[in-house]
C-alpha cells in the first residue's frame, strides 16, 4: 500500500510536485487545500476571512483525518498542516512522509507571483514577505524536520525541477 504525504513551507512545490508525482506513478492526488475548498465549497482565503486561522487550522485536522485514511494516494498538505494539533505524529503513523525543504530565497521566488491565495502573506510588502518566510521557516523547521524523509528542492534550479523532484522522490522512496 502506497500513502504518501508530502509537507513543506508555502511554496515548496507541495502541490506541484504531488500533482506531478502521482501522474508519474498513475495514483490519485489529494491536495488538503484543494480537498478543503470543494468540500466547503469556499476559498482558503474566504475559510481565514469567515472563521479564522483556528477555525481554519481545525477543518484542516478534520480534513487531514479523512484524506489520510485513502490508500494508495498522494497527498500534499498545506504547510501549516504538521505544524498544529498532533498533525505531524498522526501523518508520520499513517503515511510516508517526505519534507520539501527550500531556503527562504527559493520560497520567495515560488511565492512572491502567488501570494494572493495565501492569506499569511497576502498584505505583505516584498521585504515584509522575505523577513516573514525567515521568522516562520525557522519556527516551522522542527516540525517539518520530524518527516521520514527530507529531498531539498532548493539545489534544483529551473530546467525540468518538477520532473527532477519527481524522479528523486521515486528514487528516495523506492517506487
Ligand atoms: N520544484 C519547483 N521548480 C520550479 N517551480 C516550482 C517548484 N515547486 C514549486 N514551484 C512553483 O512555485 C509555486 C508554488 O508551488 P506550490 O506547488 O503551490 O507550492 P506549495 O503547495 O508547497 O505551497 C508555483 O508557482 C510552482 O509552479
Ligand atoms: O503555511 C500555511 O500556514 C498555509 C499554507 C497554504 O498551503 P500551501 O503550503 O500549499 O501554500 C494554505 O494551507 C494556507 O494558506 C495556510
Ligand atoms: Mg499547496
Amino acid at each position: 500500500m502506497t500513502r504518501i504525504i508530502l509537507i513543506g513551507y508555502m511554496g515548496a512545490g507541495k502541490t506541484t510536485v504531488g500533482k506531478a508525482l502521482s501522474q508519474s506513478l498513475a495514483l490519485p492526488f489529494y491536495d488538503l487545500d484543494w480537498y478543503i475548498e470543494e468540500r466547503y465549497r469556499r476559498t482558503i482565503p474566504q475559510i481565514f476571512a469567515e472563521n479564522g486561522e483556528n477555525g481554519f487550522r481545525e477543518i484542516e485536522q478534520k480534513i487531514l483525518h479523512e484524506v489520510a485514511e485513502f490508500e494508495n494516494v498522494i497527498i500534499s498538505c498545506g504547510g501549516g498542516t504538521p505544524c498544529f494539533f498532533d498533525n505531524m505524529e498522526y501523518m508520520n503513523r499513517q503515511a510516508q512522509t517526505v519534507y520539501l525543504k527550500a531556503s527562504p530565497d527559493v520560497l520567495f521566488q515560488h511565492l512572491k507571483m502567488g501570494k494572493v491565495e495565501r492569506p499569511l502573506l497576502k498584505d505583505k510588502t516584498e521585504d515584509e514577505m522575505k523577513q516573514y518566510i525567515r521568522d516562520s521557516l525557522a519556527i516551522r523547521e522542527p516540525f517539518y524536520s520530524r518527516a521520514q524523509y527530507t529531498l531539498d528542492v532548493s539545489l534544483l534550479e529551473n530546467y525540468d525541477k518538477i520532473k527532477d523532484s519527481v524522479r528523486l522522490l521515486r528514487e528516495l522512496l523506492n517506487l
